[in-house]
């Protein structure tokens, strides 16, 4: 039986598809074999001896303490571009949000609701105030082309926007996605001259942290509008503070508010919407939940932060499953210790990722000496080990 630990509410189409005689799911269970989870922050959660996995129904892991999860041989999953269509299209409703007083004009009509038969002519006094512009034929700088990116860039160049992009590290399949009409832009500072609209669509990390700070607020156009339907660490807020009332930026349009934000001028602050959709949910669920079940069943990994890709058939027999540092010699001392234990290697895949290697190994065996789990373990080098029966 696996344990399974649901860290926030996972959409049910997902969850349904761990057969419930193999798998015990809740949120609160003593050692669980995996963690499920949407934005809940794990930095401070200890992480249990049994933890063999953690998946992420959605893009961004910056919740999850992926160092530390390496270390102890915790797999950690994400679900790319499982939400990505829906991230999208409240882009686009942030690019109108930005564009036409639309938050600030609805707030101020409730305020008439009891004003009855005058209403229709207040709003027509009322009005002028919320005046705004049209995104056709304005530019839009869209920083970071992956699966979220690259959708925002073909649908605001087909709304009649002119786009511009920038990603020095856009994968092959992302490009291959984006409309011709989009012109990659090689420097940020050129991005951020010609922008009227800017769209944050990348990862914070340590490296993006603050992204948007002062220097760069410097390189952009006055009264240019921006979105960041991404993390809100990627802005330094007190720089956006003085851009915001400088006019620098003329709106703020965020899926991340917090104190800071939400008393600042000219913000729109969503309540982190961009991924609430029944399909980006179910699409999550489904994709992470897989994930863990391929892995806790089989060993095989998909989608991964700090693990190889590796996917291999059973071949009917026992499969053992070694990640170890990736340093010269450890291939040749797992063969000699299962050799010991009369163990004939069927099949073998040796997978690297960065400073670690991953194996799966299959053998006719059904059953496997329990000591060689501990021989395995004793290896230098070597720091997780779990053997499938077969
Ligand atoms: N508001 C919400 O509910 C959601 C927010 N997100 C956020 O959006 C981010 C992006 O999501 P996806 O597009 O699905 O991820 P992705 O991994 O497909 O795309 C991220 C892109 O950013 C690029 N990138 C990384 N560092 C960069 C840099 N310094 N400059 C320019 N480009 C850079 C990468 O090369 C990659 O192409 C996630 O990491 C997450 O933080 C994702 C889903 C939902
Ligand atoms: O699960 C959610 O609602 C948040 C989605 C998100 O921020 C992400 O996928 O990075």
């Amino acid at each position: 039986m696996f344990k399974i630990q649901t860290l926030n509410k996972i959409d049910a189409g997902g969850l349904s598809l761990f057969p419930l005689d193999n798998y015990e799911i809740a949120s609160e269970i003593p050692q669980p074999d995996a963690v499920v989870l949407r934005s809940f922050n794990m930095h401070n959660t200890e992480l249990p001896k049994s933890l063999k996995a953690i998946a992420r129904a959605g893009a961004g892991v910056n919740n999850i303490p992926i160092d530390k999860c390496t270390e102890k041989g915790v797999v950690v999953f994400n679900t790319p571009g499982a939400n990505a269509n829906g991230v999208k299209e409240l882009v686009i409703a942030g690019l109108l949000l930005a564009s036409r007083d639309i938050a600030e004009g609805v707030n101020w009509a409730k305020t008439l609701a009891d004003k009855g038969d005058e209403i229709p002519a207040l709003i027509e006094q009322g009005k002028k105030n919320f005046a705004g512009q049209e995104i056709q034929g304005k530019t839009l700088a869209v920083i970071g082309l992956g699966a979220i990116g690259v959708l925002v860039a073909n649908a605001a160049q087909a709304l009649g926007m002119k786009v511009i992009g920038y990603d020095p590290y856009i994968c092959v399949k992302q490009a291959l996605k984006l409309s011709n009409q989009v012109k990659f832009v090689k420097g940020i500072q050129s991005l951020l001259s010609q922008a009227d609209y800017l769209t944050l669509n990348i990862p914070l990390t340590p490296e993006t942290k603050n992204y948007i700070n002062k220097e760069k607020f410097g390189m952009m156009k006055d009264n240019v509008r921006i979105l960041n339907f991404a993390r809100g660490g990627l802005v330094d807020l007190d720089a956006l503070k003085d851009a915001l009332e400088s006019g620098k930026v003329a709106k703020y349009v965020t899926d991340f508010p917090n104190q800071k934000v939400l008393n600042m001028k000219n913000v729109v602050a969503v309540p982190h919407l961009g991924a609430s959709t029944k399909e980006s949910e179910t699409n999550c669920a489904m994709m992470a939940v897989n994930q863990v079940k391929d892995f806790l069943q089989d060993g095989n990994i998909k989608n991964s932060v700090n693990f190889p890709e590796a996917q291999m058939e059973r071949n009917g027999g026992s499969r053992i499953l070694i990640a170890n540092q990736n340093v010269p010699n450890m291939v040749s001392q797992i063969s000699s210790v299962l050799a010991a234990e009369g163990l004939n290697i069927d099949n073998m895949l040796n997978k690297k990722r960065e400073s670690i290697a991953y194996n799966i190994i299959d053998v006719a065996q059904h059953s496997i000496n329990p000591e060689v789990e501990a021989k395995l373990e004793a290896i230098n080098g070597v720091f997780m080990v779990r053997i499938i029966e077969g």
